[in-house]
């Protein structure tokens, strides 16, 4: 046991997992492992085997067989899933009781704060004097740039459009600002501005950094980027330190891409969430990211991109000219984009077919996936394949990784049974038929049903109208129009779901409006009570008399709306089922898809639509 002895070695040793195995888990010194940074195993080891001591038992923090140990060594693991997988084959091989497995922790930033806190208070006696040092460091202008900006300008890291597969529409919004990174002198001369910022809006995996980066490497400039939790830490005054770090190294490299991840950890709206104290830190955090962006002009050629799957919760001040005053949003791939996602990472894999053998058949079965979801499934495949001595990655070992990976994602409430996904194909269809066919509701633009992020299952996109007064006529079709899912439902399948529960909440807003708002219904009138902020009983205009007239009038109009609506998707049963058939093999359906099921459409626009853009 030679090596594993040295008790005087300086911190924690690298060992292998065999070690760990043969020296630590055989003879029971291991108190517990923490995962962190996905890659990282850290042993804590117990000074004997199985004895507990009070002090070891940590109050509630973690259960008591954690019961501590030391931090000695350390190894690295492949992949987190298979990792556990390893180490619980290992402990039954070992013939050790379920129930005394060594607890794994993973680590997230909490956790390794608690870790400190729990298992060396000098630590974070160091780790304060080493940041106070950095603190002072940056205060006085001293120190390079932040250390966890991470600058890539290594020429073999670089990524291109060509490894972003699909999203094309947002490479080509992106396109600009390639433009003017290859060559600001000439935009700088012919005295154009280019936005400074654009945000990445998108669900989590779809390639946002990965289009940050790439937009980096056809530019030819370096790449910048941060994560807007690495801003965030315990101490005060380090994130709008690190913010200023950041911008100082950007104006170096300029011209140059920061891309600045996650940026809700910082750019929350004032006054939601988090705990007090990381509360005022977030705000000058997000106070010296205004002052950085607003101070370079847009000649120094620095562009800041970033990443949000939540852009409503974002601080409108971020969102003003002159910062991210653009949105550029990535949506969940469909199964075209899904198969060249495929394509691009099946590159790496020695398979037993022609990759788009493969490629087509995958995408078909991995309907909601993102992009890292299916970089997850062909790294798993090849792991399974290895696993069981394959000397190729089949069909079979995907399918294994799929199923495995769905389960991850089910447990997050990501993915949709396939019975769901026909419900939502027939509900999408009903409004797009329903549309089609009203004279005075908006062209349809696009309907999909692939996810988007975790709310809404499906949408269908409408040209919105933007005429600011709007007819009885037009409302009363919007209406119609709105409850089309409802009622494809009920015609269609025979059985109505939740599905529905936001249509009719819209619909409800849309005909109260009419009613007690805009004059429209003749029972109440042409009287007006908008809803107020604070709609508490005392601020109601009306009587309950007149409420129960509206409450009564509201019903009334959406149920003849709604008939209208059953009558509507009747005439059209047929159109609507190919409609979902068709909407359930492409998942997405433009409007020439939709000409092609429902003929032209019989109205001519109101007017020229000022949406040639689509
Ligand atoms: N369009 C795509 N083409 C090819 N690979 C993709 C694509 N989208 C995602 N990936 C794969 O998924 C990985 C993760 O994507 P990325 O980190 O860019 O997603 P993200 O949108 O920034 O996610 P998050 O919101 O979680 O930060 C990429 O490194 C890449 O391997
Ligand atoms: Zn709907």
């Amino acid at each position: 046991m030679g090596l594993l002895l040295t008790s005087f070695s300086f911190g924690p040793q690298q060992i292998s997992f065999q070690e760990f195995k043969n020296k630590l888990l055989e003879p029971g010194l291991v108190g517990h492992i923490v995962v962190s940074n996905k890659s990282v195993g850290k042993v804590y080891v117990r000074n004997s085997p199985h004895n507990h001591t009070d002090s070891e038992v940590i109050q509630g923090t973690l259960p008591a067989k954690d019961s501590g140990g030391e931090y000695k060594y350390y190894f690295n693991i492949g992949s987190v899933e298979f990792f556990e997988e390893k180490l619980e084959e290992v402990q039954e091989a070992l013939g050790i009781d379920p129930h005394d497995f060594v607890p794994v922790i993973y680590a997230s930033k909490v956790v390794w704060y608690q870790e400190l806190m729990i298992f060396a208070p000098t630590l974070i006696l160091l780790v304060t004097l080493f940041y106070a040092g950095r603190i002072i460091q940056g205060r006085l202008g001293v120190g390079g740039g932040s250390h966890i900006t991470k600058v890539d300008k290594n020429a073999k890291n670089k990524v291109y459009f060509k490894d972003v597969a699909g999203c094309d529409e947002a490479k080509q919004e992106i396109m600009e600002y390639v433009h003017f990174l290859k060559n600001p002198k000439k935009y700088e001369e012919l005295g154009a501005k280019i936005p400074k910022g654009a945000l990445l809006v998108g669900p989590p995996g779809t390639g946002k950094t990965l289009l940050a980066k790439a937009t980096a490497g056809e530019s030819g400039v370096p790449f910048l980027s941060i994560s807007g939790s690495d801003f965030m830490e315990i101490f005060v005054g380090v994130g709008p330190s690190r913010v200023r770090n950041l911008f100082r190294e950007a104006r170096k490299s300029a011209p140059c891409i920061v891309f600045i991840d996650e940026i809700d950890a910082i750019g929350q709206a004032r006054g939601r969430g988090g705990f007090s104290g990381a509360h005022d830190e977030r705000e000058s955090t997000l106070n010296q990211l205004l002052v950085e962006m607003d101070g370079f002009g847009t000649i120094s050629g620095v562009v800041v991109l970033a990443g949000t799957n939540r852009p409503n919760n974002l601080d409108k001040a971020l969102l003003r000219p002159g910062r991210f005053d653009r949105q550029i949003t990535i949506d969940k791939p469909d199964i075209k984009g899904r198969d060249q996602i495929f394509q691009i990472h099946l590159k790496k894999i020695k398979l037993d077919h022609e990759p788009s053998y493969h490629s087509q058949r995958l995408a078909a079965l991995t309907p909601g996936f993102s992009g890292a979801d299916i970089a997850n499934v062909c790294n798993e495949a090849a792991l399974i394949a290895a696993r069981s001595e394959g000397t190729q990655v089949t069909m079979k070992h995907f399918e294994a990784a799929i199923d495995r990976i769905i389960g991850g994602l089910e447990k997050r409430n990501l993915v949709i049974s396939k019975l769901e996904r026909r419900t939502v194909a027939y509900h999408e269809s009903g409004h797009a038929v329903a549309g089609w066919f009203l004279e005075h509701a908006d062209p349809l633009l696009k309907v999909t049903i692939v996810p988007r992020g975790t709310a809404a299952l499906g949408f269908t996109q409408y040209v919105p109208n933007e005429n600011l007064l709007m007819t009885k006529e037009q409302l009363f079709d919007m209406t119609c129009m709105t409850l089309g899912g409802r009622a494809a439902e009920q015609v269609l399948i025979g059985k109505i779901s939740t599905g529905a529960q936001d249509d009719l909440e819209k619909v409800t807003k849309m005909t109260y409006a009419q009613v007690a708002v805009y004059g429209f219904s003749d029972k109440v009138g042409l009287l007006s009570f908008p809803p107020r902020e604070d709609s508490s009983e005392m601020s109601k205009l009306y009587s309950s008399k007149t409420a129960a007239i509206i409450d009564e009038e509201v019903r009334e109009w959406v149920n003849k709306a709604y008939v209208r609506t059953v009558q509507l998707i009747e005439e059209h049963k047929e159109q609507v089922a190919q409609m979902a058939e068709l909407l359930l093999e492409k998942e997405v359906l433009h409007q020439d898809d939709l000409v092609l099921v429902l003929g032209e459409r019989p109205f001519k626009p109101n007017e020229p639509t000022h949406y040639d853009r689509f």
